[in-house]
């Protein structure tokens, strides 16, 4: 004991020495201090020397007088101080909460007072802070921007709901406060919740469980819940979050759904077909089936696409593709593969070789005849015919690029032998298919290492024998096989677009001869055009006006001496189209000749509306025109049509003086053909415009 004054009971005094609760003993006969413990000296600063023999009335601890009377009166009534909170002085005067024990015993044989103190500081400061993180998340519970319910841990009964909780699904708190979330009706799939408890219970959380709960209205939402237990003073609770995916799960489905189907008919694009192809080819192999694979292309879907627009375009293919889907069984697979490119995986077949073949010529037989019937787009009467190209699995290939690469193969020999009919896949049109692909790697070669060249065949007026102009014919020159003519290569340029590229080239290339010619004064502006051939993709480039324009200015040669020389069927595609941009090229000077006249709808109508300045009377009339009574008349009658629409003419192909004979006759004087001159060289042509122009001796 820290005073000598305390005797005896020396159990006592080691235990008062020890305590760790803040002692202080007082004699009650004279009020004076008998000791202080460590603890105490700790607790409020004061030693032992300042405190002890002073009257306890002095004690610096007091807060005030009162607070001593009040012990000593709550200590004469109840006969000790139980738990009494309050607060004591400390010596740096600092006021430190306490709880209070006063009890008498005897020492010694003197009545005292035991007065010991407990330190509430901790205490209280940490029922503080946690009045204060409550209150911080019942902020948060309640405005939490996500679905939030507090359930008791113990029952599972909701216990508080959040106003998001509201919003979302609809409960209010009067109607589910108390009950479980079985009870309220939440999950949709309840058989799924004891194992969502059980994760609960044996992870301690929960992180965003998939589950499918119900709106208070019955709607269903996809969600992920998350829990953690939350303890509130001696309340045990259940955190849970119910975060609504709904929307997320339907963008996400949405994606996925757009990366396998096409957009415009919703069919299965290339990567689904692929999938499917490798599925069906699988299960093909194990239980001995057969699978086609039809290769479709619609014929001449771009003239539809290009003379009524693109919205009918896309009229149309959702009309073949809902044909299509009509047509083949619920287990077949239609997919589009961009553009007017549909495929039809057949599966399931059963039967020898021949007997598949057979059962894919009459499907694709059907779904010909199916897509070939009338159809009404927007007012329009429409029919269409399509090609199918089929190859089979196991009998040709057992992979889904191959099925494709054959099918395609078997499709482009029905397209290259003329339209609208079925092919199935024979080995020999590969070789085919390959030579054409290895003269689409060569022709990109000719482009890029500059291996075509332009010759010129002269126009001549038949009355003067004058040189009038030339038509621009390309030829390519091939490093072994010598001069190679368009017939041979102009198909695959036009189906690859390398025919944008090279007809640019053109294009440029001819307004460079007629400023050579220009410079060599060769040539009179005013009497001389070179004609160039345009194909229909150059000319329904967007920017096919301003490629024209910027030939001609670039090389500075007077527009008029240039002549673009189109098809019939060509104009009629998308007339509106062409009409203004051959009216915007006619305001600057640029002539117009319609190339093979006779050999397509020579409508009258069209040609009114059309701002064209010549005709080209077709070869194929020329040839026989002077024994076959047929070729003669329609010669007379375009001659006959020309005039009456002030346009002027120009025969090709003339090869015999009896030819050009009678064709002066019906005076049609400007041509071209064998008989003066096939297409030449550059240099050579320069050479027939310096010389004394004569018609050459019969072909
Ligand atoms: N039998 C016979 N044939 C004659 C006679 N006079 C000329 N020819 C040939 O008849 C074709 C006339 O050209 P086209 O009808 O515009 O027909 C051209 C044209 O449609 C196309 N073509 C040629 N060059 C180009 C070009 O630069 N761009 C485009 N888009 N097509 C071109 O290729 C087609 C064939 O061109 P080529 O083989 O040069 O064939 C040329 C020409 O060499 C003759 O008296 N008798």
């Amino acid at each position: 004991m820290s005073t000598p004054e305390a005797k005896s009971d020396d159990g006592f005094i080691a235990l008062f020495q020890r305590l760790p609760i803040a002692c202080l003993l007082v004699r009650v006969s004279d009020s004076r201090i008998l000791a202080v413990n460590p603890s105490f000296e700790n607790l409020f600063g004061w030693s032992t020397a300042q405190l002890v023999n002073h009257h306890s009335r002095e004690l610096p601890l007091w807060r005030d007088a009162e607070q001593r009377q009040f012990f000593l009166d709550e200590l004469a009534q109840s006969g000790s101080v139980q738990q009494h909170e309050t607060e004591f002085r400390c010596r740096d005067n600092s006021l430190k909460p306490c709880l209070v024990y006063i009890e008498h015993l005897e020492i010694n044989g003197e009545l005292c007072r035991l007065s010991m103190a407990h330190d509430m500081s901790e205490r209280i400061a940490s029922e503080q802070a946690l009045v204060s993180s409550e209150s911080k998340f019942a902020a948060l519970f309640k405005d939490a921007p996500e679905p939030y319910v507090l359930f008791e841990k113990r029952s599972g009964t909701i216990a508080e709901i959040n106003s998001t909780f509201t919003e979302v699904f609809g409960y209010q708190s009067d109607n589910v406060i108390g009950k479980t979330a079985l009870e309220i009706g939440l999950w949709k799939y309840p058989e799924k919740r004891p194992a969502t408890i059980e994760k609960l219970i044996r992870d301690g959380r929960l992180r965003n469980e998939p589950a499918e709960l119900l709106t208070a209205d019955g709607r269903v939402l996809h969600c992920e819940i998350s829990s953690n237990f939350v303890r509130f003073g001696n309340e045990r609770r259940t955190l849970t979050s119910f975060k609504d995916v709904t929307e997320q799960k339907r963008i996400e489905a949405r994606v996925k759904h757009q990366a396998y189907h096409d957009a415009l008919t919703d069919l299965p694009n290339r990567l689904l077909l692929n999938d499917r192809i490798d599925q069906h080819l699988a299960f093909s192999e194990r239980y001995g089936l057969s699978c086609a694979l039809l290769f479709f292309d619609l014929d001449h879907f771009k003239h539809i696409n290009d003379s009524l627009g693109h919205s009918h375009g896309d009229a149309v293919l959702q009309e073949v593709s809902q044909r299509l889907l009509n047509t083949v069984r619920k287990a077949d697979t239609v997919a589009r593969l961009g553009g007017d490119e549909f495929v039809v995986l057949l599966t399931g077949l059963t039967g020898t070789g021949d007997n598949i073949a057979e059962q894919a010529r009459t499907s694709a037989e059907k779904l010909l005849m199916a897509v070939a019937a009338p159809m009404q787009i927007e007012g329009h009467s429409l029919q269409l015919g399509c090609s199918i190209g089929i190859a089979l699995a196991p009998t040709h290939c057992n992979s889904a690029e191959d099925l494709l690469k054959y099918a395609d193969t078997a499709l482009y020999g029905v397209k290259a032998s003329g339209r609208n009919a079925i092919a199935l896949f024979e080995p020999h049109m590969q070789v085919v298919a390959s030579q054409r692909l290895q003269l689409e790697t060569e022709l990109r070669l000719a482009l890029q290492q500059q291996q075509f060249i332009l010759h010129y065949q002269a126009q001549i007026d038949a009355r003067d024998q004058r040189i009038i102009g030339a038509e621009a014919l390309l030829r390519w020159r091939h490093p072994e096989k010598g001069i190679i003519t368009p017939g041979q290569f102009m198909p695959v340029l036009e189906d690859s677009g390398m025919i944008l590229d090279v007809g640019h080239w053109v294009m440029r290339e001819a307004c460079r001869l007629v400023a050579t010619l220009l410079d060599h004064k060769a040539i009179d502006p005013d009497h001389f055009s070179v004609s160039i051939n345009i194909s229909p993709r150059q000319f329904r480039q967007h920017d096919f006006v301003q490629q024209v324009a910027a030939a001609v200015t670039d090389q500075g040669i007077p527009a008029q001496c240039l002549k673009l020389e189109i098809t019939e069927s060509m104009m009629l595609q998308n007339i509106t189209d062409t009409v203004a941009k051959m009216q915007q090229l006619r305001d600057m000077g640029i002539h117009f000749a319609i190339d093979d006249f006779g050999t397509g709808y020579s409508s009258l109508s069209y040609l009114k509306r059309l701002p064209v300045d010549l005709l080209k009377i077709d070869q194929s009339f020329i040839r026989d025109c002077t024994h076959d009574s047929n070729d003669a008349e329609i010669v007379r009658a375009i001659i006959a049509m020309a005039r009456s629409l002030k346009l002027e003419l120009i025969a090709e192909g003339v090869e015999t003086r009896e030819q050009l004979a009678f064709l002066q006759q019906q005076d049609c004087h400007a041509y071209q053909g064998y008989l003066f001159s096939p297409a030449v060289p550059e240099q050579a042509f320069l050479q027939q415009l310096g010389q004394t122009v004569k018609p050459a001796a019969k072909a």
